[in-house]
């Protein structure tokens, strides 16, 4: 560890005083002003490093240079540092711990205690350049690591997730180096959370969609990607296709044609500095790799020959080991990835740090069609998307102890603006050309499918609503939906409801969620179809009609405070407008049900089975709320005023206007009694 320390310091100082004043993170301006002060005044450059927390953006390199791992900065405070700590890379031989002691209590003489290269690293921002939230931060990480690390595979973890099964890293790596795993871009692990309520009151845990629709997703193209907990491979982050790709042609994408799109050569190790990467540029349509010059020009990556050259690399070192033994020999040879590295020397981490400066990506198509994708605040679906487009495959990776975990919001305003975001990325992609009923043949029809419910379900909402007030009409007008229960009516109930109870049974059976499970997501359906996606609608449309910018929320991170309440944050009510809608469903439901039963009671001729219809659908909304319902109240009851005042005055308007529209036929019935 010493010797790591003395290293770092060697190297740090014999950069050129720029980097140097830049070589630690600092959260603010005022931090960059003081730690300028604290050198100018004799100060020592090197002290030991403090990584905030919350706020990490790291590049690490695990000792063979396999791996260029990836996280994304907390982006709270301005990142002025740009290189914070240069390790020497670890000895090549093993290095055992200590015998447990006073001080250590862990014997660890049995264990390889050497620590992989960490550089941590933070983009250059400024006023006047768009920085691209995540996926610029990405983007940055994927260029610099490339110059210094370049290993073939990157694993992406969001700040708020952490690794939390050491073995999950390897399990992926089976699937990028089996037979035909040169056709997978990523390999996705399922999101897991720590700290949500034990009720999962707001459906946190998602497991209909990490258990149920991902792993569908896996028998198709591949599972989307969603933005942690993934394995990429380098190479197809680069905006090339993959070496095979099946063109499914035909409505249903029943014909098949396979494509051979990349014809890997020959090539000697040594070769590899002038080996460019032989792509077929025959299938060039608009959003598809042009020929080899196109790739390598400017244009694309920008004008770092340093990134450049090390593309070639990426994609040799990539290449299956299996490919060695067939005829070719045409793999990267067996233990070439073990070589111990060279420290970085500092032209290295100057090419490095220029692909970092903020102006790097103008005119390039870096977010374009390479790397991250920008133009929506959901850019993991964007990106995984282009990458399936291309004809490359995905792998869902869910292994028995979870493989990373994180943190979710567990309070209710907290929770809808998560998913205001998600619904409002929705609705740009389905608003741009990365709707998938414009995907490429390469893409299957089902996963074409998918990846078209993902643009459309926040539009789903305005049906969602109507049902949510069908019933509430119905009880205020008297009117049940159809004339009057006949038989015909009720079996087409009766088989709808039989045919939903079936597909929950399946669900469940089927991917092993709960019922409890199940029944949250459904009524978190409904408290996010009610309130947080008509409203990503609406935000949606309005940026495509006047232009208005969506921003990047950060979705809160729950944290336990000192007086040991682990989910106080349950408990916190904010007020937000999207809780209007869902408030007045409750209330013009609860006022029909009320209003409903009156009625019939001083009917002449009640219609119990009539209010009963009603009665019950308008309950069944009232159920799924109930959450919602459950939030507003906070832990001790207190509910702000204006939400009481904002629901009941809508309320009111809406069963004013409906006995306008239409008096109740009660009190007409009355009259002539
Ligand atoms: O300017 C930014 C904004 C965000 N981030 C990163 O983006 C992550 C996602 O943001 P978060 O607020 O945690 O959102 P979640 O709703 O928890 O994120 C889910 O949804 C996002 C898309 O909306 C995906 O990017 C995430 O990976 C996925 O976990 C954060 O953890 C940061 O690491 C940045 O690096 N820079
Ligand atoms: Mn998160």
């Amino acid at each position: 560890m010493k010797r790591g320390y003395d290293e770092f310091k060697v190297r740090i100082n014999s950069l050129p005083e720029s980097i140097r004043i830049r070589s630690q993170a600092y959260n603010s301006n005022e931090d960059l002003r003081a730690k300028r002060q604290q050198m100018e005044n004799g100060g020592n450059p090197s002290e030991p490093l403090k990584v905030p927390k919350a706020t990490w953006m790291s590049d690490g390199v695990h000792w063979p240079g396999t791996w260029s791992s990836a996280g994304t900065d907390h982006s709270r405070g301005d990142h002025a540092g740009i290189i914070q700590a240069m390790l020497a890379p670890p000895n090549s031989e093993p290095v055992m711990g200590t015998e447990a002691d006073e001080e250590n209590p862990i014997d660890t003489t049995e264990v390889d205690i050497r620590l992989p290269m960490l550089v941590y690293v933070s983009r250059e921002k400024r006023p006047g350049y768009d920085h691209n939230k995540k996926a610029g931060a990405m983007n940055a990480l994927v260029r610099t690591s490339a110059i210094m690390s370049n290993g073939p595979f990157i694993l992406n973890l969001d700040c708020d997730h952490y690794i939390y099964n050491s073995l999950a890293l390897r399990e992926g790596m089976c699937f990028m180096l089996d037979r035909g795993g040169d056709r997978i871009c990523y390999v996705q692990f399922p999101q897991r959370f720590e700290g949500i309520d034990l009720n999962d009151r707001y459906a946190n845990h998602n497991t209909v969609f990490f258990d149920v629709s991902m792993r569908a997703l896996d028998g198709l193209q591949g599972p989307m990607y969603v933005g942690t907990g993934c394995i990429f491979r380098r190479i197809a982050l680069y905006g090339v296709s993959p070496p095979r790709a099946t063109e499914h042609l035909g409505w249903f994408g029943r014909r098949k044609m396979k494509l051979c799109l990349r014809i890997p050569r020959k090539v000697a190790k040594k070769e590899i500095d002038e080996m460019i990467l032989p792509i077929n540029g025959e299938h060039n349509d608009g959003d598809d790799d042009g020929d080899i010059e196109s790739l390598l020009l400017p244009k694309r990556f920008g004008n770092s020959t340093a990134f450049v050259a090390s593309i070639p690399v990426a994609e040799y070192q990539g290449r299956l080991l299996q490919d060695l033994q067939g005829k070719g020999s045409q793999g990267r040879p067996a233990g070439s990835l073990a070589v111990p590295r060279e420290p970085l020397d500092a032209a290295t981490v100057a090419d490095a740090i220029s692909v970092i400066s903020c102006f790097y990506e103008d005119q390039t198509e870096w977010g374009r069609r390479v790397g991250w994708i920008y133009g929506s605040v959901t850019e993991d679906v964007v990106t995984g998307y282009r990458m399936h487009n291309r004809g490359w495959r995905s792998v869902y990776c869910v292994t028995k102890r979870d493989a990373f975990r994180g943190t979710a919001p567990i309070n209710l305003t907290d929770r809808l603006h998560q998913v205001l975001r998600w619904a409002t990325g929705s609705v740009e992609i389905f608003f741009s050309s990365n709707n998938a009923l414009f995907a490429s043949q390469r893409m299957k029809f089902l996963q074409k499918v998918a990846y078209f419910n993902v643009g459309i379900y926040p539009f789903t909402s305005f049906f969602l609503l109507a049902y949510c007030f069908l019933p509430a009409i119905c009880l205020f007008s008297g009117q049940f939906i159809v004339e009057s229960l006949s038989v015909t009516f009720l079996t087409f109930l009766l088989v709808i409801t039989v045919t939903l109870c079936m597909l929950a049974i399946l669900e469940i059976r089927w991917s092993g969620i709960t019922l409890h499970e199940w029944w949250r997501n459904e009524q978190f359906w409904l408290i996010g179809g009610t309130s947080a996606h008509p409203a990503a609608v609406l935000q949606g449309l309005l940026k495509l009609i006047a232009g208005a910018e969506i921003s990047f929320t950060l979705t809160s991170k729950s944290s336990t405070p000192d007086d040991g309440d682990e989910f106080a944050e349950l408990y916190v009510v904010k007020w937000s407008f999207l809780m209007v809608l869902p408030i007045t469903i409750m209330m013009v439901n609860t006022i029909a049900i009320a209003v409903g039963i009156a009625r019939t009671m001083y009917s002449p001729f009640p219609q119990w089975s009539k209010l009963l219809g009603g009665v019950f659908f308008s309950f069944w909304v009232l159920c799924h709320l109930y959450p919602f319902a459950k939030g507003l109240m906070g832990k001790r009851g207190k509910v702000p005023t204006i939400v009481f005042i904002w629901s009941g005055l809508l309320s009111l308007i809406i069963s004013l206007l409906w006995v306008y529209i239409s008096p109740p036929s009660g009190r007409a019935g009355m009259s002539y009694s």
